[in-house]
């Protein structure tokens, strides 16, 4: 089975720059793999450091020491020094990532946000929003509102339009930051089904699910961030 993720040794601290330069540990040696077809959960109490395991492994906060690995076209990238293109060229073709939150341009409509990923991709513009409506269709959003911003929408829209962003490309490993925080148990059981789908298509999957029932529907294995703390070293 391919291995399309590999965390290795990897340490990461925050430098309040405000208090003193005072340093904050949040993960130390971290280590893990996410296999094609597998679906990991990060789990352990809040404020453990899941959130920042994410954002580390999507390029958003730099890494103290250690690789995050993936397999990027023919190549292997590691994303603790890949330059910032390179992590845009991964992001585009290789990595996605389901905020709990929605961050959109004003005034693009709900069906252009969706098909955006597809677009930047050279998908013709027809194909895309085909795909982005039958995704939008599949997570009960109202016609209605696809033709519209999604700035006013309810924060359970909002991240509906969100998951099918997030959805419709088909990269090798999808990060999901509690993609059902806001979700409806119908929609909830939707997006079990979108997991599983992306599961049986290979995908590499890596979550936080606070939500019982999602976990238990879709973990493979869930991977206690506790190890990781240096808190746990410190008591
Ligand atoms: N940008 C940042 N600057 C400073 N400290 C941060 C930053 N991001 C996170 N932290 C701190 O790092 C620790 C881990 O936060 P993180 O959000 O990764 O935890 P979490 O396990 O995802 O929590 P939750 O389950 O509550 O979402 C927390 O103590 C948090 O305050």
């Amino acid at each position: 089975m391919a291995t399309p993720l590999v965390v290795a040794e990897v340490f990461k601290s925050f430098i309040m720059h405000l208090r003193e330069g005072i340093r904050l540990p949040v993960v130390n040696d971290v280590n893990f793999s996410v296999a094609s077809g597998e679906c990991v959960v990060l789990g352990g109490p809040s404020g453990i450091g899941k959130s920042s395991i994410l954002k580390m492994l999507y390029g958003n906060y730099a890494v103290d020491a250690g690789q995050i690995l993936v397999a990027h076209r023919d190549k292997i990238v590691n994303i603790a020094n890949a330059d910032p293109r390179t992590v845009l060229d991964v992001r585009r073709h290789t990595m996605g990532y389901v905020s709990q939150f929605l961050r959109t341009v004003p005034r693009v409509c709900t069906l252009d946000v969706v098909a955006e990923p597809l677009l930047a991709r050279g998908l013709e513009t027809g194909e895309a929003r085909e795909e982005a409506s039958a995704l939008l269709s599949q997570l009960n959003l109202p016609r209605e509102l696809w033709g519209l911003p999604p700035a006013t929408f309810s924060g359970g829209e909002q991240q509906r339009v969100n998951i099918a962003r997030g959805f419709i490309t088909d990269h090798s490993i999808l990060l999901l930051d509690e993609p059902t925080a806001s979700l409806d148990a119908r929609n909830r059981r939707v997006v079990i089904e979108m997991i599983t789908e992306k599961k049986r298509n290979g995908v590499a999957l890596l979550g936080i699910f606070h939500d019982e029932e999602v976990r238990e529907a879709v973990a493979d294995r869930v991977l206690d961030v506790m190890q990781f703390s240096p808190r746990k070293a410190a008591a």
